[in-house]
């Protein structure tokens, strides 16, 4: 491809994807068309079109992106989000929904500590832009970089701010922990670190090793559990450094029952073991 087309030598491997898509019924590479942005925090639109069957029939290859947004199933639960989201949420509604409605172009920035409901906010989108047959058109790549507080696309937002912590009525305690850490409001004790509340930590004795304190409390009695699936699937330990994960990886996979098995990947992936990413933690 760096040799048909100049620009594509300014992109990394990895980049790639975003710039260009792969048609696998003529083995090329093409460029991708800019489109519409639908993301967890940032929401563009522009021009986005009603869903027409016909285009998938017949060429399922090219419609890759049409058929992944299909095969989202939106729960019901998320058709009632509409009616009951708060004033905030709901003027937020009312303007991107208008948006889409005028079909006039718009990029929304919806800004907000944890637990303010911008994902409720974004699902309650969904459904209802769904439910009016229209295909929001974006890949992953681009709702990755929709999120991005560096894009190119930021001075043309139009930002949408969000205060109300709609967690707090479960746990207001963390909630308000929560907040304070957003509006970078909790005192740092050194080195721009905060004390974590006590009921958020794990206790772990001298002679064991941290990470298996961590795994004993969030995967208890891990080996009866373990070909359970909603067991599995309902717990996460995130890190914030790749070789943490890898760590974290490796003795919770030596501890699963069962004999263990290689499969080879045929590609590899640069793996950045010093990065500290910028996802909340
Ligand atoms: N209008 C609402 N009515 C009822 N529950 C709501 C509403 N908005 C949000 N919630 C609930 O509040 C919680 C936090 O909402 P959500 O996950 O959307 O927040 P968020 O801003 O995306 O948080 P984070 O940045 O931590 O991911 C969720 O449990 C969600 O179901």
């Amino acid at each position: 491809m760096c040799s048909i087309d100049i620009e594509a030598r300014a992109y990394l491997y990895r980049e790639f994807p975003k710039y260009y898509v792969w048609n696998p019924k003529g083995k090329t590479w093409t460029k991708r068309k800019t489109r519409s942005v639908i993301g967890r925090i940032a929401i563009g639109i522009y021009d986005i079109p009603q869903l027409d069957h016909k285009m998938l029939e017949g060429c399922p290859s090219e419609c890759r992106e049409i058929n992944e947004e299909l095969s989202v199933q939106i729960p019901s639960k998320d058709f009632d989000a509409q009616s009951q989201l708060d004033p905030e949420q709901e003027q937020a509604f009312t303007k991107i929904v208008q948006t889409i409605d005028t079909r006039t172009t718009g990029i929304f920035f919806v800004d907000g500590p944890g637990g303010t409901g911008k994902i409720y906010l974004y699902r309650a989108l969904l459904a209802n832009i769904r439910s009016k047959g229209v295909v929001p058109k974006s890949t992953r790549v681009e709702i990755v970089n929709a999120s991005l507080v560096k894009s190119y696309l930021r001075p043309l937002m139009e930002k949408i701010q969000f205060t109300r912590n709609m967690r707090e009525r479960t746990d207001p305690t963390f909630s308000e922990f929560l907040l304070r850490v957003g509006y970078r409001d909790e005192p740092i004790i050194r080195d721009n670190l905060i004390l974590l509340p006590k009921q958020l930590t794990i206790k772990h004795c001298r002679d064991e090793i941290p990470e298996e304190s961590i795994i004993k409390e969030i995967c208890p009695n891990l080996q009866e559990n373990a070909t359970r699936s909603t067991y599995v699937t309902k717990r996460a330990i995130l890190a914030s450094r790749n070789d943490h994960v890898d760590n974290l990886n490796d003795r919770l996979i030596s501890m699963f029952p069962g004999e263990s098995k290689t499969f080879n990947s045929f590609d590899s992936a640069k793996d950045d073991t010093n990065t500290i990413t910028k996802k909340n933690i």
